[in-house]
């Protein structure tokens, strides 16, 4: 007999088996990443989500701390065809329901065709398709959630030290919902991180004297982020400016253009960026269900492969640089890493950072 049960927009109940129990609800989303189960979790554009491995084994190399990207899980469940049992009492101790056993090359061809949806799921000895129901009934669109930045932002600012030497850049960190990544690869080059909550005002901002603007990746519908993408249209043409992911959507708002939803966005590891000026290509980690659809002030620098959407972000005329990806993910791939270069770069009047207008 089955105790969990997914509750599907579509109308379906799919039945599989509880490996932490409760009852969640959320947007359905699936990642084709193999590896760095432990930082997509941790990952907080998760939040509100519920993430299915479309990959069949999740946990096969443990569970250890160093590796999370932030100080808790963040989809509000969890889905895969087999958990370990080290990810399972992980979740289950953190109260993040999860399911397994179920036939999850079948959900994933639901969110491709049908897009990201909202699921409710049941899991545990009392589960039932009815609590399911109940919790999608209950589940608000993603774009509905407009306090999700309050969800996952510091509330107080941060202070986080340079650790290396190529560069003494002061940055200001808009917390958006930042990975832990993203504070570390700054932090290595030698920059001094203030990390300010997502609603910081430009106060805040001056108090840190900051060579540079740096907004973080973070969950739901940019346009949500209200008070970050003010400060952007505050600052810009004044500090240079640096974002990733929903830092990359907030600015582009920010500067005249526009996000719109995709059907099932981009998570994985391997997903292809062409860079429009060297026509190189590089392999990217992604997570994100929006895309800017306007650039606005910005050029488009970078596209993906896959379906040309909007991959990097520039003005030379405003100091503006800004990735769609993950530039600084774990386990990797590595292959654009210099983007943390160019954004220092641009805090280095000596430097030459060659962006497009
Ligand atoms: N990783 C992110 O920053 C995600 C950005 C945004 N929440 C999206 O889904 O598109």
């Amino acid at each position: 007999m089955s105790d969990a049960y997914l509750a599907l927009e579509t109308g379906d109940v799919v039945e599989a088996r509880a490996r932490s129990p409760g009852a969640a609800q959320g947007e359905l989303v699936f990642t084709t990443a193999y590896t760095g189960y432990e930082e997509s979790l941790t990952d907080p554009s998760y939040e509100a989500q519920v993430l299915t491995f479309a990959y069949p084994l999740i946990g096969n190399y443990g569970v250890r701390e160093e590796r999370f990207e932030s100080d808790r899980v963040h989809p509000s469940a969890v889905v895969a065809r087999e958990l370990t049992d080290d990810v399972a009492e992980w979740l289950e101790s953190e109260g993040v329901p999860a399911v397994d056993h179920l036939d999850t090359r079948d959900l994933v061809l639901d969110i491709r065709e049908g897009g990201a949806m909202k699921v409710g799921i049941s899991a545990g000895p009392d589960a039932s398709p009815e609590e399911a129901k109940e919790q999608l009934d209950g589940c608000p669109h993603m774009s509905d959630i407009t306090d999700i930045g309050a969800q996952v932002s510091v509330d107080e600012p941060e202070f986080h030290p340079g650790t290396g030497q190529a560069t003494e850049a002061t940055i200001a960190l808009v917390d958006c919902g930042a990975k832990g990544s993203i504070v570390d690869s700054l932090t290595a080059r030698g920059a001094d991180v203030h990390v300010l909550p997502h609603d910081a005002t430009a106060e805040d901002v001056d108090a840190v004297s900051p060579d540079l603007l740096f907004v973080s990746n973070g969950p739901g519908d940019p346009e949500n982020f209200e008070a970050t993408q003010a400060l952007v249209e505050y600052y810009a043409g004044d500090l240079p400016i640096a974002g990733i992911c929903l830092g990359q959507q907030v600015v582009a708002n920010a500067l005249g253009g526009s996000t719109e939803k995709m059907e099932f966005g981009h998570r994985g590891v391997n997903q292809p960026v062409r860079d429009l000026r060297t026509d190189r290509v590089v392999m990217t980690t992604q997570n994100h269900g929006y895309t800017v659809a306007e650039p606005g002030d910005l050029e488009v620098t970078q596209i993906n492969v896959n379906d040309d959407t909007p991959e990097g972000l520039d003005s030379a005329e405003l100091d503006i640089i800004t990735r769609q990806y993950h530039p600084e993910a774990h386990p990797g791939p590595h292959d654009s890493l210099d983007f943390f270069d160019d954004v220092l770069g641009l805090c280095d009047p000596d430097q030459e950072v060659a962006l497009a207008d």
